[in-house]
Parts: structure tokens; sequence; C-alpha cells
């Protein structure tokens, strides 16, 4: 997640981990959705319900040269960027195909963050970006990250795209949960994810980005899936790629599947049934922070519940599940050794301790977390004491559900019916 302000932020001992942080004080800006029901092309060949591969479909996104004055007239009810031409002919040609796609999230050491490809510009630039569904810009590693700063990060260059157009007078400055930070200039140009695009995609190329950002070889930038509200251009916000997309796709949705210490996978526009088990449970989605804030309704640590209230966040973005300090110490009463070390930045326990599993409800479903999950990575260099996958959420006001927690579930984020976007949650 992204917050404008500083906060107290949980040091971490391990690089990459994200703490709680105070919820932005974005303005609210409406941010309409719209879902259209599109005509399925006749002509469409369906790739099947190919598990977990990486089927691209290679439906290109191409917006009608005769867009319907009534959608037209939807689109300038987003918040579309001052600079997408939205006159009729105005856009390329729209194939009339109902979009989706399937991309894979690349889980670096320790699940730390998960990384996917995205096609960037023309000729394609292709940067491994950390989709995070707790902020909402898409930023990158560029021609204009001080060199000082790039540590092996492929780097986006929009003089080499012959689509690329700057985007005068705009800037952007992002700061994170576990405190690291970014800022630049605006660019448009396409952008692509698992063969679904956006022909004038807001990119937001780094002028400076922080120590933990250099030192994340891996990490080329950031795509933004929160809601497009707190995003950070100024003076004129920007909208994500998903808003941008969801008008074409078959649903209005975009699915995690995110695995341990395995590549997981990102859906858009639809959900792939082969994916979970049982039923999807959807609960109602407060935005108005601009994240998927969602009500939990329990927790079960070993074969003890607890039915409990409590607001969190599905975050991609954040490595932790970070929960009320009630559960966390709930939890770690059950652990032999535990106990919560500020010089390692949170709760530690020594790594041969049998740890219990932690299940939370959500709607009508119980999300199994299991102890594996749980005994995050080792804390200290002896490699006596592992470090904790559920930490306290440092009582910001809601809990971060983030890959520890998510990684467990199959998780349906659904903009879905004008102004009440939903979670939906499966076993799996
Ligand atoms: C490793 N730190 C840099 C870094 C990678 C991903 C992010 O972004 C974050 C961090 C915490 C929460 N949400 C997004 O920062």
């Amino acid at each position: 997640m992204h917050f404008p302000t500083t906060s107290i932020l949980l040091t971490a001992g391990l690089a990459g981990l994200a703490a709680a942080a105070p919820a932005p004080t974005a303005p609210r800006t409406k941010v309409g959705t719209v879902s259209i029901n599109q005509v399925r092309n006749p002509h469409f060949k369906h790739h099947g319900k190919r598990r977990g591969q990486k089927v691209l479909a290679k439906t290109y996104l191409k917006y009608g040269a005769h867009m319907p004055a009534g959608l037209a007239k939807i689109m300038t009810t987003l918040h579309i960027p001052f600079n997408l031409d939205l006159s009729i002919g105005g856009l390329g040609k729209r194939n009339g195909t109902n979009s989706h796609g399937s991309a894979e999230a690349v889980p670096e050491k320790d699940d730390i963050q998960y990384l996917t490809p995205v096609q960037i510009g023309t000729p394609p630039q292709t940067l491994n970006l950390d989709f995070d569904s707790g902020s909402s810009d898409l930023w990158v590693f560029s021609s204009e990250t001080p060199s000082r700063q790039v540590n092996g990060q492929a780097l986006y260059d929009p003089s080499k795209s012959s689509t690329s157009k700057k985007v005068d007078g705009q800037t952007w400055s992002i700061s994170y949960g576990d405190g690291s930070a970014s800022s630049g200039i605006v660019v448009t140009d396409n952008v692509e994810v698992a063969g679904v695009s956006f022909p004038s995609q807001a990119v937001e190329v780094a002028q400076k980005v922080s120590s933990s950002f250099s030192a994340d070889e891996n990490n080329d930038g950031l795509l933004g899936l929160a809601f497009s509200k707190i995003n950070t251009v100024k003076p004129t916000r920007q909208t994500t790629w998903f808003d941008n997309v969801m008008p074409n796709l078959e649903k209005p949705v975009w699915t995690s599947d995110l695995k341990n210490d395995a590549p997981g996978t990102y859906n858009f526009g639809y959900i792939d049934e082969e994916a979970y088990t049982g039923e999807i449970s959807y609960v109602p989605v407060d935005n108005s922070q601009g994240f998927w804030s969602f009500e939990a309704s329990g927790y079960s640590i070993g074969n003890v519940t607890v039915p409990m209230k409590f607001q969190g966040i599905a975050d991609t973005g954040t490595s932790l599940a970070m929960l009320p300090q009630e559960i966390v110490t709930a939890y770690y009463k059950q652990v032999p050794g535990a106990s919560m070390s500020y010089s390692l930045g949170g709760y530690v326990f020594p790594c041969n301790a049998k740890i219990p599993d932690f299940t939370y409800m959500v709607g009508d479903v119980s999300i199994v977390v299991p102890a594996s999950f749980i005994n995050y990575a080792e804390a200290d260099e002896a490699g006596k004491k592992c470090f904790g996958g559920i930490q306290p959420d440092t009582d910001i006001g809601f809990s971060i559900f983030g890959d520890v927690a998510l990684k467990a579930a199959f998780v349906v984020f659904d903009v879905g019916t004008q102004d009440q976007p939903r979670l939906g949650w499966a076993k799996k």
C-alpha cells in the first residue's frame, strides 16, 4: 500500500518486508466504473481452460473507429487522462472481442514479492513489475533514473518507443508501507499485460528511487491495481491500467492466485473456474480510501475459533499478513519461544518450533494459512530465529492481508456493478 505522508514504520530486519502505514489522505474524486456487455465474437477461438499455464490470449484490445456515442459518453464520466483522444475515430480499430488475459506472477526469494512481465511501447519493451493492489501508480525504472540508483533493473526508454508521448507539467511521488519511495515525470504509451493492451496508459517514469528499490534488482517498477482515486500524479490524477482496460474485458474483474514459492497467476477479465475449490464468497468493498478494504469475520489458531469482525485490505504488494495485535498475541502464544524482537523488526521464534496454522474467515469461507507460510524466513545470521509471516498491523485502523494471507486463497477483485466493488474469496 502507499501513503503520501511519513509514518511510523515497522522496520523489518528483512529487506522489502512491508509495514503498515496510515491511509493516504488522497482527495475524494469519484471514479466511476463502467462495464459494458459485449457481443461475443463468433470467430473468437477460446484457448480452453489450461490450468495455471501461461496462456496469453492474444486478443489485442483495440478501440473501435466508431465508438458508440453512449460509450464515449460513459468514458467521459470516467476519470480518463486528459490526453486520451476520445473523439470518434480518435482511437484505433476495436476488434470487438471480449478481452481477457492470464499472466504469471513469479515470486522473488521468500515470496517477498511477485513479478509479472509487462510490455510497454512500440516496439514493446518488457519490464517485470510488482502488481500491487495496495497502490494505484504504474511506475517504472527508466532512462531517466540516475544510473547510480540502477542496479540491474530493466529500463523503459520512452525515446525508443514510437508511441510514447511526454505529458508536460505532470509529476508523481509515492511512498510505500516498507518506507520505500519513488518519484518522477509522466508519459503515455501502449501498455500490454497478458495480451490485453491500452494504447495511452499513463506510465510514470522514475527520476528518483529509494535505496530499497535500487537494491531490488529484479523489480523494474510497480503496476498499481488499487482504485484510481489514490493515484499520485499531480495536477491531473491518472487512471490505472485495469480501470482503463476494464470496459473491454469480458467481466470487470481480475483475480489473484498467488502460490507459495512457486509461480502463480493474475487473470484479467474472467474467472478460471478450475483455479479454486468450493464456492466463491463475495464481500462488499469499502474503496473510500482507495483500497480493496473488506471485513473479515473471525479467525482460528489451531482448533480454537474466535468470531471477531475486523477491517482489512487485500494487498498483493505487501509481503506479510499484518493483523490486529490481539490476533498476533494469541497466535504467538501458541508458539514456544516466540518473542517480539524490535531489533529484528517483528515477532520471531526458534526456526525448529512447531507452529500452528492460521485461519481467517471472510464471508462464508475459511481460508487456512498453513504453518509453513508463517515460518516466513530466517531472521538472524545463525539461522536460529525465524521471522513470522504474521505481524501486528501497528494499529493503523485496518489490517493488511498481504501475500502470506493471499497465497492461501483464490481472490476475485471485482469492480462489479456501479459503485459497489466487491472481493470474492475461495479456497483452492
Ligand atoms: C523492497 N522494497 C521496495 C519495494 C518493493 C515493492 C514495494 O512496494 C511496496 C512495498 C510495501 C507495500 N506495498 C508496496 O517496495
